[in-house]
């Protein structure tokens, strides 16, 4: 068999961008003009900024969101302003998220996917550290909130919840929050990156490329990813450096994923014992996986119980350095269903980073 050459895909780095975002005037970015005046003179008043992808879902969350608006309107009217910043390309959501943190926001509610989720994480840091409010004082600190309603939505179910917007919308005016981890990865240049989920190597990182391109197909994205993915797939030798220590090798690597939550790919629950509020990070490491492998153990990858399955182990880390055992610079690194990068990489926990609507 004869593998087509896998096109070589340039990082999705964090690249800076016009903002759609403005300051809190809820009347130049969609939303009831005659609460602007209210919001520019009241600080009091706490502001939440939702931060849309009309494009999520092939465009479902786009009309869902519009659905959706009325009712939060009227549910957020006594607590606070809310701000309506839809996203107009990749990458927006991180610069709107920013801007709205240095603004004052007491609240950033990502509305879309898990790639959504991911880039308003991202914008909750700048240059390696957290974004604050510019005149809100030392104590203040900007909440994060999930709408989901993507097309995988794999964060939101580790919490059991699913695409429903009506019960995300409880679950923010209730107003509960939690100390969210959040996972760090830094690439040889040394940037660093943010993730929520499951960041994940080598096959199940290239299958998420590849789903990217099948979006429009629904969950079926990701079963077209895997079949692209297999063509020509070879497990590799990988080295390891967990907790800082020695380095040490892991022979015929399948796929590492390392888990801050429990699900990646639609709905597999790939880290099962995954805490995204318990500080560290659980590492599930596939080893010397044959396709047909997949086929016999998939209901236990689905099911979270593929822990006792022979070449699978798991362990639980403050951080974990990966790299190619000979380097070819061609092993996929993904976070959060997005492409990263390749090796060598290293994760680590922001233990409570974040305070989170839950
Ligand atoms: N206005 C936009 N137009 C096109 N793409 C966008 C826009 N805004 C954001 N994106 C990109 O859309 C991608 C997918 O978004 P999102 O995660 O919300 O939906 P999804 O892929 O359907 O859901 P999931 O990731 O849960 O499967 C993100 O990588 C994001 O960069």
């Amino acid at each position: 068999m004869v593998a087509p050459a896998t096109p070589r895909p340039t990082p999705s780095r964090i690249l800076p961008r016009a903002s759609h975002y403005s300051h809190f005037q809820p009347a130049a970015v969609g939303l009831a003009s005659d609460r602007a005046a209210a919001t520019v003179s009241s600080r009091r008043r706490r502001n939440f900024v939702f931060v849309v992808n009309p494009s999520g879902a092939n465009g479902r969350t786009g009309k869902q969101w519009k659905q959706l608006l009325p009712h939060l309107r009227t549910r957020f009217a006594d607590q606070c302003d809310i701000c309506e910043c839809l996203t107009s390309a990749p990458f927006d959501a991180i610069d709107i998220t920013r801007e709205a943190i240095k603004d004052g926001a007491d609240a950033v509610i990502a509305v879309g996917g898990d790639g959504t989720l991911h880039e308003v994480v991202n914008g909750l840091f700048c240059k390696g550290s957290p974004v604050h409010a510019l005149d809100r004082g030392p104590d203040h600190s900007t909440a994060l909130g999930l709408i989901p309603l993507g097309t995988g939505s794999d964060f939101a179910r580790t919490f059991g919840w699913t695409n429903d917007p009506h019960e995300a919308m409880d679950r923010i005016v209730r107003g509960v929050k939690s100390k969210l981890d959040i996972g760090m990865m830094e690439g040889p240049d040394g940037n660093r990156h943010y993730f929520v989920n499951v960041a994940d190597i080598h096959l199940s990182a290239k299958a998420g490329y590849f789903s990217s391109m099948y979006k429009r197909f629904g969950n079926l994205c990701y079963v077209f990813g895997a079949l692209r993915a297999f063509w020509g797939h070879s497990n590799q030798d990988l080295r390891i450096k967990v907790n800082g220590g020695e380095w040490r090798t892991i022979p015929k690597v399948t796929a590492l994923c390392i888990g801050n939550a429990k699900y990646f790919g639609g709905g597999m629950k790939i880290t099962p014992t995954a805490d995204p509020f318990g500080g560290d990070l659980e590492v599930v490491i596939l080893q010397d996986f044959k396709w047909y492998d997949f086929l016999l153990k998939l209901h236990r990858l689905y099911g979270g119980t593929h822990l006792s399955v022979t070449g699978v182990s798991s362990i639980r880390v403050q951080s974990i350095e990966v790299a190619e055992k000979e380097v070819r610079a061609d092993i996929f690194v993904q976070s959060d269903g997005e492409h990263f990068g390749f090796l060598p990489t290293k994760f680590s926990v922001l233990p409570g980073a974040v305070d989170f609507f839950c």
